[in-house]
């Protein structure tokens, strides 16, 4: 019978990886941990508890705020807070950053940056959402924090995960030397090992796209979803479509099957969706590491300098085969072929 390893005991035997390391981290993931348990107690409820529904507020990109997404943001903020090692949160739900400048986090060295809920359009009916966090180290040495140790470049990152509250609840989280996930079994209130070592397939057989926006897209994208449709017995297309519109549940799916996540510039989002801070930056560190690419179709997601807090991007990540594929039918050249393997380096 082989003994399960919490996220705690996982955290602390990996602190040895890094020599220098005071245990603030771990214990800055070990917070993160705690929140996502609480967020799972309402979420698995949710509809015996006032949780569901529009909390009747809008955030700073004007999105209606569901309840849940509130309520999330605030058990992240709070855990963060009492933590200690947190100097910042950058929330999805908050206009600016929270400064937090008590007594215990007066030497906090980490920034975090949160979307307390991902996939809010899928609360109400019951489909996977997820939480989705990324961790810098402040690059400014004294007084208070500035908004350029929040807006480092994705490659900056010291860590970064997600949970998905789906039919189980995972934690899935990198700091730069691999992926694992790990389910919360109820029966302890811990997050348990499940998946050592994630690795994406280079190759796959998934598109994840929301193809009501089709006749918006690019029409590089719009060549690359016809080929994923069309028959082909030796390279195994048509493809098969998954799009669940929880991006958290798309990219986990995707990172354990094989497969590629595609949102696109469109008429709707001429900038692309997804917040590059919060959303883009946290998965692309997590599929490089597990050995996939991450790309706003023409740059690496990891080498783009955010200008603000919300900005938002497009982002196609996912099997290394697939979207090198795809950046044949962007690009027309193959010159923006990345070499995957070349991502895993200690930070
Ligand atoms: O409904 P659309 O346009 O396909 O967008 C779905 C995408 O929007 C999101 O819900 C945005 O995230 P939030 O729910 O955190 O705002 C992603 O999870 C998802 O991938
Ligand atoms: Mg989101
Ligand atoms: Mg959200």
């Amino acid at each position: 019978m082989t003994a399960v390893k919490t996220l705690g005991q996982f955290i602390i035997e990996k602190q040895a990886d890094f020599p220098y390391a005071k245990g603030e981290l771990s214990r800055l993931l070990r917070d993160i941990g705690i929140a996502a348990k609480i967020v799972n107690r309402e979420v698995n409820k949710a509809g015996l508890v006032d949780i569901l529904g529009d909390a009747g507020t809008t955030n700073v990109q004007g999105e209606g705020q569901k309840k849940l997404d509130v309520y999330a943001n605030e058990q992240f903020i709070a855990a963060l807070r009492s933590g200690g090692e947190c100097c910042v949160v950058a929330s999805e739900e908050n206009d600016e950053c929270i400064y937090i400048e008590s007594e215990i986090s007066k030497n906090a060295k980490y920034i975090v940056a949160i979307d307390p809920l991902d996939g809010s359009s899928n609360i109400d009916v019951n489909v996977a959402i997820g939480t989705i966090f990324s961790i810098y180290r402040r690059q400014s040495l004294d007084g208070k924090p500035l908004i350029s140790d929040v807006l480092q470049k994705g490659s900056e990152q010291v860590a970064a995960g997600y949970v998905i509250y789906g039919s189980s609840t995972m934690l899935v989280y990198t700091t730069g030397k691999g992926v694992n996930g790990f389910t919360l079994d109820p029966s302890i209130g811990e997050f348990c090992l499940s998946h050592p070592n994630m690795r994406i397939p280079k190759e796959g057989k998934i598109y994840s796209i929301n193809e009501g926006n089709y006749v918006h897209f690019p029409q590089g994208v719009k060549d690359y979803i016809k080929y994923c449709q069309e028959e082909d017995i030796n390279s195994g297309r048509p493809y098969t479509s998954r799009y669940i519109g929880s991006m958290v549940a798309d990219i986990h799916r995707n990172l354990i099957k094989g497969g590629i996540f595609l949102y696109p510039v469109s008429s709707a989002y001429p900038k692309g969706k997804l917040r590059l801070v919060y959303e883009c930056n946290p998965m692309a560190f997590i599929l490089e590491q597990a050995g996939g690419i991450a790309i706003d179709g023409s740059n690496r997601i990891l080498d783009i300098v955010p200008d603000h807090l919300h900005q938002r991007s497009a982002i196609f990540l996912g099997s290394e085969n697939m979207v090198n594929k795809l950046m044949e039918f962007l690009s027309g050249s193959n010159l923006m072929t990345y070499k995957a393997d070349s991502a895993i380096s200690a930070p």
